[in-house]
């Protein structure tokens, strides 16, 4: 049982069609913590985050975040999250500096922030020198994902959305991003949901995990405690061994 809640998800079913997406999954987050949902194509990842994110309301079960309901009280709940879409961009013809200062003026005027000390933020969280001044346009995939994932960051939410923060990058453009996620998370106390289908990712970066497989979790646990569960030498194996137990009972 886990004391301080950032996020509280009961029983969550969504249905696109006659697809059933989710099948009633439950998972809490604590305040600080960084809780990876684990899972291959179609899983149910993403569903579980825009939820969370009040894109999609859930079609049945609920979720808080901080008590507050993401479908009756969605504003809210907006004003504690920050969300990074899988498939996000950022506007090509603004410099990454311009980008960062209109997207902090945009949530200043929402949330009476200060402008200023998020930008300054934005800029060291993205990390692209002088680059930052150059158009978005003329940038690789893995400087605009930091641009992105410094823009999701430098709000200071209660909770962090992150959808596939490193898909398609390369192994040193991935490593930045995921230690950057996890200092500013430690140093600010801001909680983290990530998705992934990198299991070892996951391990790296979270202190819990949930696997997802076919719109249910099949298991949740620390890395750890996962590992020692199974008798795996690493998550990738957990997930086997799991999914394996539910496909085949
Ligand atoms: N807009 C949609 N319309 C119809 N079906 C959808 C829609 N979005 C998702 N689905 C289906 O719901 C299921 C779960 O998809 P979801 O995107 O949540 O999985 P995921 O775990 O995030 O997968 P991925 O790693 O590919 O992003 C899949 O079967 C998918 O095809």
């Amino acid at each position: 049982m886990i004391k301080d809640l950032a996020v509280n998800v009961l029983n969550l079913e969504k249905a696109y069609g006659r697809v059933w997406a989710l099948k009633g999954i439950s998972f809490s987050i604590g305040k600080g913590e960084i809780f990876g949902l684990i899972g291959p194509n179609g899983a149910g990842k993403s569903t579980t985050l825009k939820i969370l994110a009040t894109l999609i309301p859930p079609d049945r079960g609920r979720a808080e975040m901080m008590g507050h309901d993401v479908v009756r009280e969605s504003e809210k709940v907006r004003r504690l999250i920050s969300y990074l879409p899988e498939e996000a961009g950022a506007y090509k013809n603004l410099t990454g500096y311009e980008y960062l200062r209109f997207m902090a003026r945009l949530y200043s005027n929402a949330t009476g922030k200060d402008e200023g000390e998020m930008l300054e933020l934005g800029v060291e969280l993205a990390g692209l020198g002088t680059r930052l001044y150059d158009k978005v346009a003329t940038y690789s995939k893995g400087m605009t994902r930091k641009l992105l994932l410094a823009r999701a960051l430098m709000v200071v939410p209660r909770l962090a959305i992150l959808d596939e923060p490193t898909s398609g990058l390369d192994i040193v453009n991935a490593y930045e991003i995921r230690k950057r996620i996890k200092e500013f998370s430690r140093e600010q106390g801001v909680s983290v949901l990530v998705s992934s289908h990198n299991m070892l990712e996951v391990e790296f970066l979270c202190d819990r995990v949930a696997i997802m497989h076919k719109g249910l979790i099949v298991e949740t646990g620390t890395p750890e405690e996962l590992k020692a569960k199974y008798g795996a030498e690493n998550l990738e194996e957990v997930f086997v061994k799991a999914s394996r137990r539910v496909t085949y009972g």
